[in-house]
């Protein structure tokens, strides 16, 4: 029976709005197997909240591969041991959509590309930022151009460490995209694209104090404010007990600190600020991971 490990991710690292993402070392363990009815057990992270029905995530995702290479979509039994926090900004629906995929290509005998994991990764999920760096690992750089996917990873650049905050409070998606414009002036989008190309070329560089210089935002971290408690004050908290940089992760609410080598004062940091702002919040110590989807 198939059983794949899943990273967590954090999308956008700042300027990189649907376009960038990295892998973390925490992973979801999803064991996978055909079967007369569908049956998924969730341990861990999400087991009050996950749907245990035909809309799960995981479910979807590997009845579209028996789908794509003209199988008839059997039952499943679908076993998820979580550790991914749930709905927080770390890619918990993503790590999702890429273990249903990735077991039903192993079931089916590995009939489907890695490429085109990715693009029905990336249409499942809505956006591709996450499921990318989810399946290859690393950091990567990934365009959406209509019903195609083009993307290419990198390794992460030595040294960097996270300090990751990660608020009690969920926050979909669905309601932290609802509150972004539809229009943009030009300038906060040059803001954003100068910044990107200039973070992609320090992570090769493997230059981390210009990362760090190149993380700001105004497309997004700007609009997503209101829905998060604090916010300015523990990205304040964190540059200033000495991370290179802070975005919030993904679309949030968890805040993730960019540093060099281990910092653990970031993180205690970002706990205290929020705290003063009514929010509990747990801290974890990330690496980057190198790896994707894997079986194991
Ligand atoms: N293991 C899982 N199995 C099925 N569905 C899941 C699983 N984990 C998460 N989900 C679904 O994904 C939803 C959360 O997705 P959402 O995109 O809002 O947040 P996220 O993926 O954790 O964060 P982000 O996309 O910002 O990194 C959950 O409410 C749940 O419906
Ligand atoms: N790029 C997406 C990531 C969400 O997972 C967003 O910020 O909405």
């Amino acid at each position: 029976m198939p059983r794949v490990r899943v990273p967590a991710t954090t999308a956008n690292l700042g300027p990189g709005f649907d376009a960038l993402g990295l892998a973390l070392e925490l992973y979801d363990y999803v064991s996978i197997e055909e079967a007369p009815e569908l049956e998924i057990t969730v341990q861990g992270e999400g087991e009050n909240s996950i749907p245990r029905g035909p809309d799960n995530i995981a479910y979807r995702a590997a009845a579209a591969v028996y789908a794509r290479v003209g199988r008839k979509v059997p039952g499943f039994k679908i076993a998820f041991e979580n550790h991914i926090p749930v709905a927080r900004g770390l890619g918990s629906s993503a790590a999702a959509v890429v273990a249903g995929l990735v077991g039903a290509n192993a079931l089916l005998g590995y009939p489907l590309p890695q490429e085109e994991l990715v693009s029905l990764a990336a249409r499942l999920e809505g956006h591709p930022d996450n499921v990318a760096p989810a399946l290859l690992g690393g950091l990567v750089v990934v365009v959406l151009n209509g019903q195609q996917v083009y993307y290419q990873r990198l390794d992460p650049p030595p040294g960097l460490s996270l300090q990751v905050a990660i608020p009690h409070f969920t926050l979909s998606t669905r309601v932290s995209r609802g509150v972004l414009p539809a229009m943009v002036p030009v300038e906060d989008a040059v803001f954003n694209l100068s910044r990107t190309a200039l973070l992609i070329a320090a992570a090769q560089a493997g230059d981390l104090e210009l990362m760090g210089k190149a993380m700001e935002d105004r497309l997004h971290q700007p609009y997503r404010l209101r829905l998060i408690p604090g916010m300015p004050y523990v990205f304040e908290a964190a540059l200033k007990a000495g991370a290179l940089a802070v975005t919030l992760s993904g679309s949030g609410p968890a805040v993730i600190a960019f540093c060099r080598g281990s910092l653990p004062k970031v993180g205690k940091a970002m706990k205290e600020a929020f705290e003063e702002h009514g929010v509990k919040c747990e801290v974890k110590e990330l690496k980057p991971a190198s790896q994707g989807a894997i079986l194991c």
